[in-house]
């Protein structure tokens, strides 16, 4: 389990990172979410033990994370800008990432060509930038780690590419529990493999939700009434917003979606329908006037 207790994190007397609290627990996949400058990186980087926090605590299976070379064995931190040394193949990378990393597999390597395709003798500063993104993943995948950082990992990709890395994480996180950091400034990109989120906006967390919690307890629905909506009805109902479009009345309702249903359904509307939202939706309705801000930050 990855632990944040209460970190400060400083630039030149700049406040980066404010009083950040945060669990992730083994076998999750968490999203880190925030508009550029907001300090994702920064925050990764200290999850890395790349960077020693100000104030406060960043432990793993409850050791600090700081200088920590047998963490750091167990782990990948995929950078926005992948790192290979100038003018190594990927043959000869994927030897040293074999020396560094003790859970390296060969035959992970060997299974995974089929998915990039690549000639191993290639030398990778001459592959377009996408692809050096492929050879990292690879790289990282092959490396079987217990904990893997991903810092916009998507960019540069084109879409089959990117359903397939994401295919790959999640058969990861099912087969051997690894746990997964993602950062991005696109709540949709993440949203399709994240059970976890988290929205950091100037240096602070605004929210951090399990998701299935968030979409259970959140729900569009469409209904038309002969006549106006049962008064009683409306006041019983937990409702964030709503709206009319001619006769159909449009509410955003929170709480079980079976109870209200058959409670709604109980005042014989014309039309009743369920429909999903989208979680950006949801974070736009559930928090408010947080809400409009997190509108701001995710485009
Ligand atoms: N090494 C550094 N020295 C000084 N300031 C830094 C350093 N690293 C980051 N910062 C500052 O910290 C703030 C947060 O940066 P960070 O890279 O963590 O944000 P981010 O959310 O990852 O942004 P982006 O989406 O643009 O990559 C920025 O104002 C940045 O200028």
């Amino acid at each position: 389990m990855i632990e944040v207790k209460k970190v400060y994190k400083t630039f030149q007397n700049a406040t980066v990172l404010s009083n950040i609290d945060l669990q992730i627990e083994k076998g999750s996949i968490f999203g880190l979410l925030g508009s550029n400058g907001a300090g994702k990186t920064t925050l990764l980087k200290l999850i890395a033990g790349l960077y020693k926090q100000d104030r406060g605590d960043i432990l793993i299976d409850k050791k600090p994370v700081f200088e920590n070379e047998d963490i750091k064995q167990r782990f990948i931190f995929l950078t926005d800008i992948p790192y290979f040394f100038p003018h190594y193949t990927i043959k000869q990378m994927a030897n040293f990432y074999e020396n560094i990393y003790p859970s390296f597999s060969r035959e992970r390597f060997q299974t995974l060509q089929d998915v990039f395709d690549l000639d191993l003798k290639q030398k990778i500063y001459r592959l377009s930038k996408g692809v050096q993104r492929q050879v990292a993943f690879w790289l990282a995948f092959s490396a079987m780690p217990e904990l893997l950082i991903l810092d916009e990992p998507f960019d540069g990709l084109d879409p089959v590419m990117r359903k397939k890395m994401k295919n790959i994480i999640i058969q990861d996180v099912a087969a051997r529990e690894m746990t997964v950091i993602v950062s991005s400034h696109n709540l949709q990109e993440v949203e399709d493999i994240s059970d976890h989120i988290g929205i950091l906006h100037k240096g602070e967390l605004l929210i951090k939700r399990n998701l299935d919690d968030l979409k259970s307890n959140i729900h569009k629905v469409q209904i038309a009434f002969q006549g106006s909506v049962p008064s009683e009805m409306l006041q019983q109902l937990q409702i964030v917003y709503q709206e009319q479009r001619g006769s159909v009345h449009l509410f955003i309702v929170k709480g079980n979606a079976d109870e209200f249903s058959s409670y709604i359904k109980s005042f014989k509307p014309l039309l009743f329908d369920l429909l999903p939202l989208t979680l950006e939706e949801i974070f736009i309705y559930e928090m408010g006037e947080k809400g409009y801000a997190i509108e701001n930050i995710l485009i």
